[in-house]
């Protein structure tokens, strides 16, 4: 048992502890119940009292019955100690896994379900089964040592062979346990990738390739389960060659020694009537024992998993005021010496190095730069995805180290580049942002969004379904929904990720005449490509490998002639190729109808 399974134990070891005495209480039915049959057997053959042996039926009924109040008791219990487990687990699990954001999603999801399944069954039944394996077993010998202590020995012997015997297959075992637990994880991720990206793949007509590469995974995952598979056939071999020759040898030999004298017809017959119960706890061990690799395996991507994302993730500790929450009294937002550099990419190299920017609250701020500049990076940050490892920022002098992170984003109104919309209405997908507001403020965000009148004009109106990922919208759709819902969230800092990217010409003039009526509200932090719809901001930021290089409205940064003027230009020349394109192609049109 590995220390995280101890660890995990802690908070419901009661639990535990009733369902492990109640599984040991049942090994005690049992016995009762052989006890009585072998005295009720031996009366009946050898005893003349018709009275004793009515008593010892009686007995036999009344552990038969206690046996099957104990059982009921036992499953209530097991139930009840799985059902905690499991709400723990995922109440610890299903809040970390949401704050990752580098994780293949079909990995998360196979670390998580048989993980958590695993330790449910390892809490509920292995640890009982164990108990009732260490204390019923040493319980029947200890009756039958009363009666023929060699036989109580031989016994004893092979009850101990048997966990010896899965120790080893443990140790055979676990290493590859590991792997299968491993290529499962590595196989759904590709699966789920694959259908979530299957029109991606049609579209570059690269099924084939992705279905070889799945059928890879596939034969990695077949092997390790076949090496499973085949240890565990060998071990299933072994305890039952253990058991069962242990109990037909002590019958054997026990009738051979009552045949010479050496035990009498009494202790035969108890033998007879208690050898099985030697072995019943330790049947129902092994018929829990897959848990227990299965949990041990388990343990170690789940323990990882939770360490992985306390490493990323900042101390939630927040020092709170009088008031238990703590709230910045204004938006300011700094950025001192701030470095940060994603694991294991730009070998090692910091995307972000020593950034110092400031940006007052209710100003109107874009964000450029060249591709990979790191202005996602900065916006990531800022939403606390991720923590810089120099560094610090805070909004209203407050470091955000010290705000939770819902008190965090709280502050905080998003539109990405991707946006997601979840199986569900079009009112369910916008209230996600503001569960309880009227539909009056559902229909201004809508407005503010330019994507009313389009709800309006479908059957459902706001009731529409819009399927799996909004796979019945467009992009642009989607993206007006997105800015609809941050409009709703009515936070103080509105960030737009290259939110507008995938909008025509007319809806992004929509959005923009929406930004400028929070001009001097709110808070505006636009990330964009396309520098023809930030002329208006009050400075422009312009980030160049990972450092401010340039700040400034844009007339200023245009007379001054650095990165910013020099990529203004180049898109500027582009626009005119776009445009005098378009003017021959209509031309073309006109002379050749
Ligand atoms: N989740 C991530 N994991 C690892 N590396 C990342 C991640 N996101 C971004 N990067 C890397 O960080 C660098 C900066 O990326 P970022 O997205 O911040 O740039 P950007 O300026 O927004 O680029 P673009 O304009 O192309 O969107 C890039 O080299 C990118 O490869």
């Amino acid at each position: 048992m590995n220390a995280f399974i101890w660890k995990l134990a802690i908070p419901i070891w009661k639990e535990v502890l009733l369902s492990t005495l109640l599984n040991v209480a049942i090994t005690v039915c049992y016995l009762a119940q052989a006890m009585c049959l072998a005295n009720l057997v031996i009366g009946l053959f050898f005893d003349t009292q018709a009275t004793s042996n009515t008593s010892w039926a009686v007995l036999f009924l009344g552990a038969t019955f206690i046996r099957i109040i104990v059982m009921a008791l036992y499953e209530l219990s097991a139930l009840r100690t799985g059902r905690i487990t499991k709400t723990r687990l995922h109440t610890q699990l299903i809040p970390k896994a949401l704050s990752l954001h580098n994780h293949a999603t079909g990995e998360l999801v196979s670390t998580i379900v048989p993980g958590v399944n695993a330790l449910e069954s390892y809490y509920s039944r292995y640890i009982p089964a164990v108990g009732g394996a260490l204390f019923g077993t040493a319980l029947v010998l200890g009756v039958i040592v009363s009666f023929d202590w060699l036989s109580a020995l031989i016994l004893a012997l092979c009850g101990i062979a048997i966990p010896i015997v899965d120790r080893v297959w443990l140790k055979v075992c676990r290493p590859e346990a590991s792997q299968l637990i491993k290529a499962m994880g590595s196989f759904a991720s590709a699966m789920l990738d694959s259908l979530q990206g299957i029109t991606t793949l049609k579209s570059l007509n690269a099924s084939d390739q992705r279905r070889s590469l799945l059928a890879e995974k596939a034969a990695i995952l077949r092997q390790q389960a076949m090496i499973i598979l085949y240890g565990t056939l060998m071990r299933n071999f072994a305890t039952s060659f253990i058991g069962l020759g242990a109990m037909a040898f002590v019958i054997i030999l026990g009738c051979f020694r009552f045949q010479n004298g050496e035990i009498n017809v009494g202790a035969l017959i108890s033998l007879l009537f208690l050898v099985r119960e030697v072995f019943r706890p330790i049947d129902k061990l092994d018929k829990t024992f897959h848990t227990a690799w299965a949990a041990n395996s388990a343990a170690k991507p789940i323990y990882e998993l939770l360490s992985q994302s306390d490493k990323n993730q900042p101390d939630n500790t927040p020092t709170k005021n009088s008031a238990g929450s703590l709230s910045p009294l204004h938006h300011d937002i700094v950025f001192s010496d701030v470095s940060f550099t994603w694991d294991q990419t730009q070998n090692g190299e910091p995307v972000l190095k020593d950034l110092n920017l400031s940006i007052k609250e209710n100003e109107f701020v874009a964000i450029v730069g060249p591709s990979g500049a790191g202005k996602s990076t900065l916006s990531s940050l800022l939403m606390r995805f991720n923590t810089p490892q120099e560094g610090k920022i805070t909004i209203g002098d407050i470091d955000l180290q010290s705000l939770t992170e819902p008190d965090t984003r709280a502050l905080m109104s998003c539109v990405f580049q991707d946006t997601w919309l979840f199986h569900g209405s079009i009112e369910d997908n916008l209230r996600i942002a503001a569960p309880n507001v009227s539909l009056a403020a559902i229909h201004h965000a809508a407005k503010q969004a330019n994507i009313h009148e389009f709800i309006m004009i479908l059957p459902d109106g706001y009731q529409t379904q819009i399927g799996e990922r909004g796979s019945t919208l467009s992009g642009g759709q989607k993206q007006r929904l997105a800015f609809a819902r941050a409009c709703l969230k009515n936070a103080p800092i509105f960030i737009l990720d290259e939110a507008t990217a995938s909008l025509d010409a007319e809806n992004e003039s929509v959005i923009q005449a929406s930004l400028k009526t929070f001009a001097g509200k709110k808070t505006l932090i636009v990330i964009a490509h396309r520098l023809s719809t930030i002329q208006q901001a009050d400075r422009i930021l312009v980030l160049d490998k990972g450092r401010l290089v340039e700040s400034g409205s844009h007339n200023t940064l245009i007379s001054k002639g650095g990165l910013y003027s020099s990529l203004f230009q180049q898109q500027s020349q582009a626009n005119r190729d776009d445009a005098q394109l378009t003017q021959r192609t209509s031309q073309y049109a006109s002379t050749n109808p």
